[in-house]
């Protein structure tokens, strides 16, 4: 039997410090010709996770100089008056960037809110017409998740083309746009789910591994191909002799020993995701100052998160 090489564990706390490097320069370079990027974000409900999440991305605006507003609203407000809200911020020019917090409250519709957002403005890249845009292979606004796991892909594989890509879940936020994102970035995609026939079989065969079910440590190393390259998007609290711990959809002490890299969690895709929202609301605030000069753009860093 070969030996195989030692895994890589992948670093998604340094690779967003880069990321947040890069929008720290160019939300500088932005200001020095008058336009102070901003971010709005609104959380609706208690939600414990949610209001770590939100003071989180708020941190981060902070420190690459993002402008960002809080709109906290209780669990009772109704769609008219988010649909209110949303549509001030549309409208406010020193607003570049909106996001919606979720999951919203069952007696919001949760669609109409993400479509009120004007895409322009729509950092998460849910709305209808950036859905498309990503389909079509357009430069749009992307998701926040997928767009860092690709970043993560790329700094540990180089250039994708032909790989094997398997996709565990089909979610808008996640396992749909990461298909879309492997495509533009040719691979050859299997997008698999809950109700996906022989699912362990079919993964067995990826060369790159996306797992975002939400089941905890569901794909181990008897799932994998070795030298596989597994990213993990899970955040799964779970209880663990009394105590309570994250885990990912992958089991990560099984996965090593087959994988040649893999992330963590926590540690992985999260940190990414917040330093591509913070990418986004820059893109965002460009798509709005399309008159700005050309020079703002960093040579190596294109406008925006999914070239
Ligand atoms: N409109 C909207 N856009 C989102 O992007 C969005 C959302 N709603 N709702 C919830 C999910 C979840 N999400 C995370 C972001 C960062 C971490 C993150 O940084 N996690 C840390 C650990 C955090 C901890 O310890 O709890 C890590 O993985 O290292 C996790 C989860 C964004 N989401």
């Amino acid at each position: 039997m070969n030996a195989q090489a030692p895994v890589q564990i992948i670093d998604g706390k340094a690779a967003a410090a880069r990321v947040l490097a890069e929008v720290s320069a160019e939300v500088q370079a932005m200001k020095a010709r008058g336009v102070a990027p901003a971010l709005a974000v609104i959380l609706v409900g208690q939600d414990p996770a949610s209001q770590v999440y939100v003071r989180n991305k708020v941190l981060r605006a902070e420190e690459c100089g993002i402008r960002s507003l809080e709109f906290r609203r209780p669990a009772e407000t109704d769609e008219a008056e988010l649909l209110d809200l949303i549509h001030n911020l549309n409208a406010d020019p020193d607003v570049h960037g909106i996001l919606v917090q979720l999951p919203l409250p069952d007696h919001i519709d949760e669609a109409r809110v993400l479509q009120a957002v004007s895409p322009l403005k729509d950092v998460d890249g849910f709305h209808a017409e950036n859905v498309g845009g990503l389909s079509q292979g357009r430069e749009v606004l992307t998701p926040c998740t997928p767009a860092g796991c690709l970043r993560l892909l790329q700094d540990s594989c180089g250039d994708l083309a032909g790989k094997h890509a398997v996709v565990i879940g089909r979610s808008n936020i996640v396992g749909k746009p990461m298909a879309a994102l492997l495509l533009k970035a040719h691979c050859s995609v299997t997008v698999v789910h809950s109700r996906s026939a022989n699912l362990k079989d079919l993964c067995r065969q990826a060369d790159i591994v996306v797992a975002a079910v939400g089941r905890p440590r569901l794909v181990d190393a008897d799932w994998l191909k070795p030298g596989a390259v597994v990213i993990d998007v899970g955040i799964n609290r779970i209880d663990e002799g009394g105590r309570s711990r994250l885990v990912g959809d992958v089991d990560f002490d099984s996965a090593i020993a087959r994988a040649a890299a893999i992330t963590p969690v926590p540690g992985g895709v999260g940190p990414m995701t917040i330093a591509f929202l913070m990418k986004n609301t820059l893109a965002a605030a460009r798509l709005q100052h399309s008159d700005l000069p050309a020079t703002v753009q960093h040579p190596e860093a294109p406008c925006l998160s999914i070239s």
